[in-house]
C-alpha cells in the first residue's frame, strides 16, 4: 500500500514512513492510493472475532508490507489488552434502535486511546534499533493530548510537544496531560485557541529550517495510522448488529473530522453504512459546509463540548480531495484559497456526492442538554460531546429499519461539571485517573507565535540524528 499526498507535491510513502512522517511535506494529508475492500464474505467472518483479531483484519492491507501478520498480531493484542472492557468498544442500547458505541474504556478515557494506544505501539517498533527520535509535535483541544502522553511517556527515541488552548479544555482533561512528569513530555498552554495551536503545528512540518533540524512527526489525526485505526471500530460494532446483511448509520460528534472519516473509510472498504451524521455543536462550519456548501470559518465559540471547539477541520481535507475526484492540483489550489481567505464553496456536484454518504446537524447548547437527560432516562449517563452525538441521531431522518449507533467519544467523567447542570448527578471518576486532582502539574503557559513555541522547542528537543 502506498500513501499520496492530498497535495500531490510531496513523494508516496509506505505505511512505515507515512507513519512517522505525520504530515506531508507539500502540507498535504496522507491518503491511501486506493481504498481497499472486503467482500461481503470477509465482512461475515469477522463476527465472533476479538477487537484486536478484528483489527489485525482490517489494518493488514493498510500496514501492507511494514508489518508481517504476526507482528501487526502481537501489536494489536498489546494494543488493546490495556482497555478496562473485554469487549474494548462495546456496544449499549438506549431503546429499540439508538446504540452507543463506547469508545472510552481505554487509559485515558476518550476514543483518542483506541488509536493512540497503537500508535505509540507503532512508533516504538519502527524506531527500534536505528538511531532516529521523534519529536512529536501535537495539538489538542483536550483528548488527543492525553491519549498521546500516555502513549509515548518514557520512551526512549520520543520527545513530544504538546499545545493546548489555556483555559479551554476541562479541569479534568488538563490535569491529564499536565500531571505526567516524565522527561520527555512537554505541555504547552498558549494563548489562543485550538485553531490557531493546530495551525501552529503544521507551520512547523512546513518550515523547512525547523522540520530540518528536527525529525517532526503527529500524533494527530493528520497521522494516517490514526485514522486506520479508528476504522475498525466502525466494522466490530457494524458487524455485531448484522453486516454486512443489515445497513447501519452511525453519529459521530465531529471536531477535527477525523473519527467520523474514519467511518468514511469503513463505508468505502465495504460496510454497509446508510449515513454518517456529522454531528456539530455551535461551531459549525462542517454542518454549513455539508448542508450548504458554506465552508467560512467564523470565531471559535467556548462551549461545554471544548473538544469540538474547533472551526478548521485537518481531515476535511481528505474527503475535499475525493470531491474534488482526487485531482490534487485542483485542491491545493483550493486549499491555498481557503488558508488566505476563509472561505470556500462547495459545487452543487461535490454536496450531491458528499450527501450519499455525510448527513450533518448543529445541536446548540439545549439541544446537547436534552440529548444528557434523554439517556439518563434510559439508564446511561454520557459526557456532553457523545450528547451532540445522540441529539443528531435521534433528529435523523433514517428508516426505521437501520440502527442508529452515537459514537460515544469520552467518559462523562471527564465533564463532571457539563454533566451535573445537565442531569444533577456527577459520574465518579474511575480508578484509572483516582488521584488526578491532587497531582503536581507542570506545562509552560506562552503567546501563540510561531517564534515562541519554536523557539522553546528547539530549545528542549534531541536534533536529527
Ligand atoms: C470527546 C471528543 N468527542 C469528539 C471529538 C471530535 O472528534 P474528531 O476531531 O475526530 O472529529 C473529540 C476530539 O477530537 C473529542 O475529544
Ligand atoms: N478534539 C481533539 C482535537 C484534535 O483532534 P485529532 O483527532 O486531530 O487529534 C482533541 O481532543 O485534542
Amino acid at each position: 500500500m502506498r500513501y499520496i499526498s492530498t497535495r500531490g507535491q510531496a513523494a508516496p510513502l509506505g505505511f512505515q514512513a507515512a507513519t512517522l512522517a505525520g504530515l506531508a511535506s507539500d502540507g498535504g494529508l496522507y491518503v491511501p492510493e486506493a481504498w481497499p475492500t472486503l467482500s461481503a464474505a470477509e465482512i461475515e467472518a469477522l463476527a465472533g472475532l476479538s477487537y484486536a483479531e478484528t483489527a489485525v483484519r482490517i489494518l493488514a492491507p493498510f500496514v501492507g508490507d511494514a508489518l508481517s501478520e504476526a507482528d501487526l498480531r502481537a501489536l494489536c493484542e498489546a494494543a488493546y489488552g490495556r482497555f478496562s472492557h473485554a469487549a474494548v468498544t462495546p456496544l449499549a442500547q438506549l431503546d429499540h434502535r439508538h446504540f452507543l458505541l463506547e469508545l472510552f474504556h481505554g487509559p485515558t478515557l476518550a476514543f483518542k486511546d483506541v488509536a493512540l494506544q497503537m500508535l505509540g505501539l507503532l512508533f516504538e517498533r519502527f524506531l527500534s534499533g536505528g538511531d532516529q527520535h521523534l519529536t512529536i509535535v501535537g495539538a489538542t483541544s483536550g483528548d488527543t493530548g492525553s491519549a498521546a502522553i500516555e502513549a509515548v511517556a518514557n520512551r526512549a527515541h520520543i520527545d513530544i510537544f504538546m499545545l493546548h488552548p489555556k483555559g479551554r479544555v476541562s479541569d479534568v482533561q488538563r490535569r491529564q496531560m499536565t500531571t505526567v512528569l516524565a522527561d520527555n513530555v512537554h505541555n504547552i498552554a498558549i494563548e489562543g485557541d485550538f485553531d490557531e495551536a493546530q495551525a501552529l503545528v503544521k507551520r512547523m512540518f512546513g518550515d523547512k529550517d525547523f522540520a530540518g533540524r528536527f525529525q517532526l512527526s503527529a500524533v494527530n489525526s493528520i497521522n494516517w495510522a490514526r485514522l486506520a485505526a479508528q476504522i475498525v471500530y466502525y466494522f466490530y460494532a457494524g458487524v455485531r448488529l448484522g453486516a454486512p446483511h443489515r445497513v447501519i448509520a452511525f453519529s459521530v460528534p465531529t471536531g477535527n473530522f477525523g473519527d467520523v472519516f474514519a467511518g468514511y473509510v469503513a463505508k468505502k472498504m465495504g460496510l454497509p453504512v446508510a449515513r454518517l451524521i456529522v454531528a456539530t455543536n455551535v461551531n459549525d462550519i462542517l454542518h454549513r459546509a455539508l448542508s450548504a456548501g458554506d465552508y467560512s470559518t467564523g470565531t471559535v465559540m467556548p462551549t461545554a463540548t471544548p473538544s469540538m471547539d474547533i472551526q478548521v477541520s485537518s481531515n476535511f481535507e481528505r474527503l475535499l480531495f475525493d470531491l474534488h475526484g482526487r485531482d490534487a492540483g485542483a485542491l491545493a489550489a483550493a486549499m491555498k484559497g481557503f488558508e488566505s481567505d476563509k472561505v470556500m464553496a462547495l459545487s452543487q456536484a461535490q454536496r450531491d456526492l458528499a450527501s450519499a454518504d455525510f448527513a450533518s446537524a448543529r445541536v446548540d447548547h439545549e439541544g446537547m442538554v436534552d440529548a444528557m437527560r434523554w439517556a439518563h432516562a434510559s439508564g446511561q449517563v454520557i459526557d456532553p460531546h457523545t450528547a451532540i452525538g445522540l441529539s443528531a441521531a435521534r433528529a435523523a431522518n433514517m428508516p426505521a429499519d437501520v440502527p442508529v449507533v452515537t459514537l460515544a467519544t469520552a467518559h462523562p467523567a471527564k465533564f463532571g461539571d457539563a454533566v451535573e447542570a445537565a442531569i444533577g448527578t456527577r459520574a465518579a471518576l474511575p480508578d484509572r485517573i483516582a488521584g488526578l486532582m491532587e497531582k503536581e502539574e507542570r506545562y509552560a503557559t506562552l503567546p501563540a507565535t510561531f517564534e515562541a513555541i519554536t523557539g522553546y522547542i528547539a530549545e528542549r528537543a534531541r536534533p536529527r540524528a
